[in-house]
């Protein structure tokens, strides 16, 4: 087997030039951290829109999704409101993170340059939408939002078909 590795170049410019670029902690990490342009503190519960000093462009059928540091949501609970926030190919505005506090009692305190959040690029397509009056049929079906069980089990499926049964 051959491993393969596709890049895409974006061009990025620092509207804030005393800040790093978004850069990946490792090789072939999927996420580009993003800094804190600002000093922020967010009260229990409270969001905020935080700079992070830089704009950029992609190519068409690119987009980029700004995603939660998984450190950040689990040392302070801090996570991102409209998490993964979505980055058009065509915005040439200052990319920014809607971040919430969801801890109940600690402030969290972040300071400008601080890491707070992954921006992962990736290839997407538009849909062309054909409207129907009937969908072909699926295995699914119209099961969702559970319909598969397993919740809070470690048995999963058999704990499901169990449940079915008896029901
Ligand atoms: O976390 C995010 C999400 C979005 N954006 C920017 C880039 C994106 O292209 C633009 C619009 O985002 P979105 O479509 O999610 O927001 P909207 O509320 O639908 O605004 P609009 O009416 O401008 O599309 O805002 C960010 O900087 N950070
Ligand atoms: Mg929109």
């Amino acid at each position: 087997m051959r491993w393969t590795v596709s890049k895409v170049d974006v061009l990025i410019k620092r509207l804030d030039p005393d800040l790093p670029l978004p850069r990946y902690a490792h090789v072939g990490d999927a996420g580009a951290d993003l800094v804190a342009a600002a000093d922020v503190e967010l009260a229990p519960g409270e969001r905020a829109v935080v700079p992070t000093g830089m704009a950029i462009a992609l190519p068409d059928g690119y987009a980029a999704f700004i995603h939660p540091r998984s450190g950040l949501g689990a040392r302070l609970g801090v996570t991102i409101v409209n998490a993964p926030g979505t980055v058009d190919a065509g915005y040439r505005g200052e990319i920014k993170v809607t971040l919430l506090n969801t801890d109940l009692r600690a402030t969290a305190v972040l300071r400008r340059g601080d890491r707070i959040a992954q921006m992962v690029v990736q290839r997407v397509e538009q849909a062309v939408f054909h409207e129907v009056t009937d969908l072909p049929g699926s295995a699914r079906g119209t099961g969702g939002f559970g319909s598969t069980g397993g919740f809070g089990t470690a048995s999963g499926f058999a704990d499901n078909e169990h449940r079915r049964e008896g029901a």
